[in-house]
This record gives structure tokens, sequence and C-alpha cells, in this order.
């Protein structure tokens, strides 16, 4: 069984439903999702991680840094839309008390603002769950910021739609497991992993983005986060192109194991968009094993 972060009609829902019509559970967290994969409760939960206007999902990428070890062993893209939905018969200027998940309302903030000047948006939960609990007769919300199929599943009048800042953001959901058998590499996949420097020590931060660096590999997205340790100390989540299974990942993995207090692998998948890195001159698999033949014969070695 699949678990997804829920309840029914959630962006990740959209997301899982762009994959798989296989049954699946709703979940009321992020945490929810993720521990119930640790459990063995789920086989697979799918979890937003990052969107592209307001940047990771800090429920996601703390967890995943910190719990119990999980891959990712896929990723999904959505473009994501609002509405503003409400129980049939409220206006908008009868609109004060508003419900929604804090990327939403980071990513509607400019409209709400515009529009419903002297509402107070409350931020919690999903946007279903926003939806689901404006729906309730006595509910405290006028109204919540979600996705159109949310408002029409808990039955609530759309009074506004559209009404993201950007019409444009995608927001990136991955599917992860318990540690197991990885994704064969497709040619285009990404890996993802936490960093954890040794602590005050001058260039660490350069030494890690080195071993990417000196191996041609590009990143797609670095984000530093505290440990919730000690104040001032930071790990850094990376996504990087390429998978474990190519030397120059392999080296890349290798490099920061050395030079870092702990790397922990979060997975190697095939990315959404298909779109294979350039790998520049000198990193490819042949010429890795071309300079391994090399050394070989250079040390007398038959193979
Ligand atoms: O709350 C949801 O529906 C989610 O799946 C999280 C989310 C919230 C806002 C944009 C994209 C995903």
């Amino acid at each position: 069984m699949l678990g997804y972060f829920g309840p029914a009609g959630t962006f990740t829902h959209q997301a899982l439903r762009t994959v798989t019509d296989a049954p699946a559970q709703p979940f009321g967290s992020v945490q929810a999702v993720l521990d119930a994969v640790r459990a063995g409760e789920i086989e697979a939960g799918l979890v937003p991680i990052e969107n592209s206007v307001e940047g990771g999902v800090t429920a996601t990428l703390d967890n995943l840094a910190s719990g119990d070890p999980l891959v990712i062993v896929s990723e999904v893209l959505l473009p994501v839309s609002f509405v503003l939905g409400v129980r049939p018969g409220t206006t908008l200027d009868q609109v004060r008390a508003v419900i929604t998940h804090p990327h939403a309302h980071a990513q509607t903030r400019d409209w709400v603002v515009a529009n419903l000047p002297g509402a107070v948006v409350t931020e919690g939960g999903s946007t279903a769950g926003a939806a689901e609990e404006v729906a309730r007769p006595d509910s405290r919300f006028d109204a919540a910021i979600c996705a159109a199929v949310a408002a029409d599943l808990y039955h609530l009048d759309v009074i506004a739609s559209d009404i993201a800042d950007n019409a444009d953001a995608v927001t990136r959901f991955v599917l992860v497991r318990r540690p197991g058998s990885l994704p064969e590499p497709t040619g285009a996949d990404k890996t993802t992993l936490v960093a954890y420097m040794h602590a005050d020590r001058a260039g660490a931060l350069l030494e890690i983005l080195q071993q990417f660096a000196m191996r041609g590999v590009n990143l797609t997205r670095i984000e530093s986060r505290p440990t919730k340790k000690a104040f001032g100390d930071y790990c850094f989540s990376i996504d990087a192109e390429g998978h474990i299974g190519e030397p120059r990942m392999r080296g890349t993995l290798k490099g920061l194991h050395r030079v870092c207090r702990t790397v922990t692998f979060l997975g190697s998948y095939p990315r959404a968009d298909g779109i294979s890195p350039k790998i520049a001159h000198g990193f490819t698999a042949a010429e890795y094993q071309a300079a391994e033949d090399w050394i070989d014969t250079v040390m007398g070695r038959t193979r």
C-alpha cells in the first residue's frame, strides 16, 4: 500500500494520481507519512519536498535528514494553482478568517493582501485539510486556499480562482521507501544527500562543493538547515545530477565521506523532467574506466 500527505484532495494526492491509480492511504502530516514508511505500515509514501516559489519544504527536508534512514525512489513535478473555497453563500467581502498550508499561503500572499484586506490567514495541516475544516458548519474559518479539486470534494463554493501570485509555480514531490535496492541508473538521474560538516572548520563548505566541482557534478538544489543540536550548527541538504552507480557520483560521495563529519545518502532516482546532464570531458564512465585500466597497467596488474 502507498501513503501520501492527505487528506484526499491535497496537491500531493494529485501528484500521486499522475503516476498511479493504485489504492493509497492519506496521512495528516509529512511526519506521519514518513513514520508509517519507517514502521513498515506502508510500502512507500509521497510527500512534498520543494516548491519553485517558496523553496524547500522544511518538514520533509528535516525529517529525512534526521530520522531513521529512508531513500527517495522517484520524484513527481506538479504545476499548482489555487482557489478560494467558502461555504455556499459566503461572499468575498465576508471573508475574515482563512486557513491553508504554509506553502499555499506563501504563494498567495499578495493576492490575499490585495483582495482580502484585514483577513487573517492561519497556516496549518494541508490545503485539503483546510477545505475539510471550512466545510464544517461550525468552523471558525470562512475560507480555505486549496486546489479546485479539494473545493469540489468538500462541497465548497469557489469564489476566486487562479489566485497564485506566480502563475508558473511548480511543486516537487518525492516517493520514499525503506532502504533496499536502488532504482537503476537511467542516464537522467538525481542524487539527494545531507552533508554534515566538521564544526568550526574554515573552508568546510568549500571542501564540500569542491567534491562536486572537481568531478563535473552539477547541483540542482542546496540548502542549509539547522541540525537542531546546537545553535549555529548547520547541515547542507543537496540534490545533484547523477546516480550513485555512476563513477563520478560514487567518487563525489566517497570524497564527501572523507571530508564531512557525516553524509546521509537519501537516494539516486530518475529525474521527473528526464533531462540528462551534459557530462564534461574527462568525467564519463568510460573515461573513469580507462583511467582504472591505465593504473592497472602501470602497476603491472592484468585483468
Ligand atoms: O497541502 C497540500 O495540498 C500539499 O500537498 C502541500 C502543498 C501545499 C501547497 C503547494 C503544494 C503542495
